[in-house]
């Protein structure tokens, strides 16, 4: 088996090399390549290490013909256009722990950078004066902090200021009340946030909605003398009402970490103005958490490449490298049942239903439902896999719905699809043998056992004496040999199926004489 291809594009702690290659990967380590440098060399990759400088664009991920996975040392994935990745059914995985700790200790820092203007003094000081009388500063203790974001950074930086006896209070519509009791800080809307708030720190992801929360209107509305820390990510404060308010004196410090555009202008308006403290976005830039994030993003994806394990993934079900064994056959069973499904049905599929009954239901049913979903779209698409065809099928206005029944029927284990179009609902059924073989148990209602693999001739017919005679001539003529033959009926002399596997594809000419067969109701080629 050929080992999977990574590129580390980032500066990267060696750490990530040295587990890709532990862990059967073949690395190339090039930080600082150029966006056409990458988009030449990118087809070449199965796996893709970043941290925040490489842009995983569009036209990259266009480009990237055998890409399988983007992993993001760090936390914000703003660089990666996840949509397009999505499309594409590349997974995208962060490490969305590795660096708060310390990206909220460079907020705290920031907060005593601001508070006693060190970095100012330090400047005068080396430069040979001596200005013990123009830095002021103010105490933290008892004043109120205010966080815009109480997730896994904004709550470590809301445990640090409590021990610096601060009062804190949070604006964070996703935090619950018992979690604000449980961080010992008040939960508050933003409005009465600026309003109180001697130190202000961000730790919100730059959304629709988060982008320009501080604006100029808000930071005119803090109370006066406020600091304001950002480590989260720029564009969530107005940069020039920033510099404005501090000229005023409104705003008694700013201190950013990040910038809108990155690296920012050199005269940028902000730089040289007094009580503005700036660091080139070095908020997870410490031994410590560049070695938790390069060993866990390396772990992460050739997880995902030797082993097919989703971990912390953005854009598709977490599945752990025990569940992946386990859920393997079933994926492949559903995406059969699924593309057995997309072919047979006419027109648009508004309406799915997958139905776990037995062992099938104890399992994770994410990755079962992307694998129907991908069997069942390849017919629009054969670039569909588990990651895009959950947000293609979306995008279509299909609705999904999921059925578990831990109960056993009459098979230890079971999945069905169910496809409702404008012709009713058609239902397919499969089970797995001991040794993990797929095998189709029925077909709308009818008990058929078949395996579905390679090139198959679905027919619908009424049960009567001959037919199958007629059917093996015309094949036979052809010289088109029959692997396998399975017969299904609702009933003596009713509706049957006969599902056929052959070793050849069948032509439309045959298919057109097959279909002349009397009693035939239709007949339909299977690729699997
Ligand atoms: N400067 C750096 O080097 C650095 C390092 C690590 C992380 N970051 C950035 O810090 C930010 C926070 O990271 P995290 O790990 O805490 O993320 P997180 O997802 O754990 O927390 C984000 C919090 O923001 C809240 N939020 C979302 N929309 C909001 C809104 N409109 N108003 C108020 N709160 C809102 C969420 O509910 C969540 O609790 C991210 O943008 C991340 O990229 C920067
Ligand atoms: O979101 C993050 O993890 C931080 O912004 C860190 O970015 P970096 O890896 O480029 O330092």
């Amino acid at each position: 088996m050929t080992k999977p291809k990574v590129l580390i594009s980032d500066k990267m702690d060696p750490n990530a090399a040295r587990i890709f290659a532990e862990r059967g990967c073949d690395v190339d380590v090039k930080p600082g390549m150029t966006k056409d440098e990458l988009i030449a060399c990118i087809g070449e990759y199965d796996g893709l290490a970043i941290r925040s400088a490489t842009k995983v664009t569009a036209d990259v991920l266009d480009a990237a013909t055998k890409l399988k996975v983007v992993g993001r040392a760090g936390i914000g994935v703003d660089n990666v256009d996840i949509p397009h990745a999505s499309s594409k059914g590349i997974v995208v995985m962060n490490t969305p722990f590795g660096n708060s700790i310390t990206t909220a200790e460079h907020a705290i820092a920031l907060i005593m950078a601001l508070a006693r203007q060190i970095p100012a003094a330090d400047r005068r000081t080396q430069a040979g004066e001596w200005p013990k009388n123009d830095f002021m500063g103010v105490e933290v203790t008892g004043k109120t902090l205010g966080l815009i974001g109480a997730g896994n950074i904004g709550s470590i930086v809301a445990s640090r200021a409590l021990g610096l006896k601060m009062k804190v209070i949070a604006y964070d519509p996703f935090l619950t009340p018992e979690r604000a009791v449980e961080l010992g800080v008040e939960k508050v809307d933003l409005g009465a946030l600026v309003e109180r708030a001697d130190f202000i720190t961000l730790h919100t992801p730059l959304t629709d909605e988060t982008r320009n929360i501080l604006s100029r209107d808000r930071l005119e509305k803090c109370k006066k003398g406020v600091r304001i820390v950002n480590c989260a990510r720029g564009g969530l404060v107005d940069e020039v009402a920033l510099k404005d308010l501090l000229d005023s004196g409104h705003i008694a410090g700013a201190a950013l970490d990040v910038f809108e555009v990155e690296p920012p202008a050199k005269d940028h308006p902000l730089f040289g103005t007094p009580n503005f403290i700036c660091t080139p976005h070095l908020g997870a830039s410490t031994t410590e958490a560049q070695v938790n994030v390069a060993l866990q993003v390396a772990e992460q994806m050739a997880d995902f490449l030797v082993n097919g394990g989703v971990t912390n993934a953005l854009n598709m079900p977490s599945l752990s490298a025990e569940e992946a064994p386990k859920l393997k056959p079933y994926m492949a069973l559903a995406e059969k049942l699924g593309s057995l499904v997309g072919q047979l049905a006419h027109g648009d599929l508004p309406k799915i239903s997958i139905e776990t009954e037995g062992a099938a239901a104890q399992l994770n049913q994410k990755p079962i439902v992307g694998a129907v979903l991908a069997g069942l779209m390849r017919r629009y698409s054969q670039s569909v896999n588990m990651v895009n065809a959950p947000f293609l099928a979306r995008e279509r206005g299909m609705e999904v719905r999921e059925i578990r029944n831990e109960r056993e029927g009459i098979y230890h284990t079971l999945v069905r699809v169910t496809v409702e179009t404008s012709q009713g609902s058609r239902s397919v059924a499969g089970t797995l043998f001991s040794n993990g073989a797929p095998r189709l148990v029925e077909m709308f209602g009818i008990s058929i056992e078949a395996d579905l693999e390679g090139d198959m001739l679905y027919i619908s017919n009424t049960d009567m004496p001959g037919f199958i005679g007629s059917v093996g001539a015309i094949l036979g003529e052809a010289n088109i040999n029959i692997g396998t033959f399975h017969l299904g009926r609702r009933e003596a002399g009713g509706e049957a199926i006969l599902l056929l596997s052959v070793d050849s594809p069948v032509s439309a000419d045959l298919i057109d004489k097959i279909c002349k067969v009397r009693n035939v109701k239709r007949v339909q080629p299977l690729k699997f």
